[in-house]
C-alpha cells in the first residue's frame, strides 16, 4: 500500500515500534499478516537505474567518469528520461519504498519530470536537480556557475508551483569534487533563503577524501567544506560518510545533519564500511540508502541486509564492536530514514498524526519465500520477513499507471 490515499493515523497503541506494528496485525488480519511502515530510501540516483546491476568493476572516481557521467548526460532527452524514471518509480514502489530521496541529473526539465512521475505514482519524494560546475574528465557533463544557479532556481520555483502534496525539491550539490567554492556558497544561500532540504555525498572513498583535501586546502576536513558553505543544516542528508572522524561526527550531531548509509554501494564499489554503531553513539541522524546504481539493488530490504552484513564484518575485525540488531536495522529502514530526511513529522512509523504510509505483509503466500512453524511469535515473524521476505506486490492503482 502506498501513501497516495491521504490516510492519516488517528489512533495508536503504546509500546515500541516493533510491538506496535505487530499488534496491529492481530487486530486486522489473520495471524501471519501484518502492517509495517513503508520504507524510506534516503539516497537513490533515479538517473542511474538503467545500468543498475552492472558496471561495478571500478572504484568511485573512475566509475563516475566511465559509466555515470556519460549515462547522466543523456537526460536532456525527455523521452529517455520518462522511460527510466517511470521504471524506477514502479520498481522502488514494488520494493516497498514509500519515500525516496532522489538525485536526478543536471537537466532541469527532466528533473521536473521525475517530480511529476513521483507525484503520479503517489510516492513521497525529495527530488534534486544535480549541480556541478567542475568536471575536467568528462567536460560535456557540467554547467557553468551562472547557468547552474539560474536553473536550480527555476527547478525549485517550478516544482514548488506544482503544489504536489508529497514531492518537494532538495538542493543537490553533487559532491565537493565537482563543485567550485562559488557554486557551493550559492547553493548554501539558495537552501537557506528557501528553507530547503540539502543532499550530497561525503567521505565515501579514500581517494575522494584525499582529492577534497587538495581542492579545499583551507578547510579542516571534508565536513568543514560543507560547513563553511552553509550546507550542513538540520535538513541535510549526506550519503556514505565511511571515513568521517569522530570530530566530524560531532559536527554532524551539533548541526542536526544526517547520514545515509548505503552499504550495497560501499561494498559493490569497494569504497569502505560505515561504522553504524559509532554514528549512532554520536547521536547523528541515520537512514539507509540503496544508492542505485553504485548499489546494484533498488530494494530497501537489500539495504537493510547489507547493513547487517557490514556490521558483522566489523565485528569480525573488532571483537568489541557491537553488532547491529535486526530491530535496529528495521528502524534505520523506516523511522531512522524519515528522521534523516526531516520528514519524521509525516512518516516513518504509525504515530498519531502521521500519514498512513504502510506495507501489508503476508507471510503465508503459497509458494512464497518463507516457511513459518507453530509457536513462532511476532518477533520471529518480523526477523524472518526482514531476512527472507520478498515484496511481490503493491497497490494496483499505482502500478497500473
Ligand atoms: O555513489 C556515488 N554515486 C554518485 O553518483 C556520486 N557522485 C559523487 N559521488 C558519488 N557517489
Amino acid at each position: 500500500m502506498s501513501s497516495n490515499y491521504g490516510l492519516r493515523i488517528l489512533v495508536s497503541r503504546p509500546g515500541n515500534q516493533t510491538q506496535a506494528l505487530l499488534a496491529v496485525k492481530q487486530q486486522l488480519y489473520p495471524p501471519l499478516e501484518f502492517l509495517m511502515p513503508g520504507m524510506v530510501d534516503t539516497h537513490i540516483h533515479a538517473s542511474q537505474y538503467s545500468y543498475s546491476g552492472t558496471a561495478l568493476d571500478l572504484p568511485l572516481l573512475d566509475w563516475l567518469n566511465t559509466y555515470t557521467f556519460p549515462v547522466e548526460s543523456r537526460y536532456k532527452d525527455l523521452d529517455y528520461a520518462r522511460n527510466v524514471y517511470t521504471k524506477v518509480l514502479k520498481r522502488t514502489l514494488r520494493n516497498g519504498t514509500t519515500t525516496a530521496c532522489y538525485f536526478a541529473t543536471i537537466h532541469t526539465d527532466a528533473s521536473l519530470l521525475l517530480g511529476q512521475i513521483a507525484d503520479d505514482f503517489g510516492q513521497r519524494a525529495l527530488v534534486g536537480k544535480v549541480c556541478m560546475d567542475c568536471n575536467s574528465t568528462v567536460p560535456y557533463y557540467k554547467e557553468p556557475l551562472k547557468e547552474c544557479k539560474d536553473e536550480t532556481l527555476r527547478f525549485i520555483r517550478e516544482l514548488l508551483k506544482k503544489e504536489y502534496a508529497h514531492v518537494k525539491p532538495v538542493v543537490t550539490p553533487r559532491f565537493a569534487v565537482s563543485c567550485s567554492s562559488s557554486l557551493l556558497h550559492t547553493l548554501g544561500k539558495i537552501a537557506k533563503n528557501n528553507d530547503l532540504h540539502i543532499q550530497s555525498h561525503i567521505s565515501e572513498n579514500k581517494e575522494e577524501v584525499k582529492l577534497v583535501k587538495q581542492l579545499f586546502p583551507d578547510c579542516k576536513s571534508y565536513t568543514d567544506v560543507y560547513l563553511k558553505h552553509d550546507l550542513l543544516t538540520d535538513k541535510t542528508v549526506m550519503a556514505h560518510g565511511c571515513y568521517l572522524s569522530d570530530e566530524e561526527l560531532k559536527i554532524f550531531h551539533e548541526r542536526g545533519a544526517a547520514i545515509s548509509h548505503c552499504p550495497n554501494s560501499n561494498l559493490s564499489l569497494a569504497s569502505g564500511m560505515l561504522n553504524v554503531r559509532n554514528v549512532l553513539n554520536h547521536k547523528v541522524k541515520l537512514g539507509l540508502g540503496t544508492d542505485v546504481a553504485g548499489g546494484y539493488s533498488p530494494s530497501m530490504l537489500d539495504a537493510l541486509r547489507r547493513a547487517m552484513d557490514t556490521s558483522k564484518v566489523l565485528s569480525m575485525q573488532d571483537a568489541q564492536h557491537q553488532t547491529l540488531t535486526f530491530e535496529e536495522a528495521f528502524r534505520l529502514a523506516t523511522l531512522g530514514g524519515s528522521e534523516a530526511l526531516s520528514l519524521d513529522d509525516q512518516t516513518g512509523n504509525f504515530e498519531v498524526g502521521k500519514d498512513f504510509d504502510a506495507l501489508r505483509v503476508n507471510m503465508c503466500i503459497p509458494g512464497g519465500p518463507v516457511d513459518m512453524f507453530p509457536g513462532q511469535g511476532p518477533k520471529v515473524i518480523l526477523e524472518k520477513f526482514l531476512n527472507l521476505g520478498r515484496i511481490l506486490y503493491i497497490c494496483p492503482v499505482a502500478l497500473s499507471m
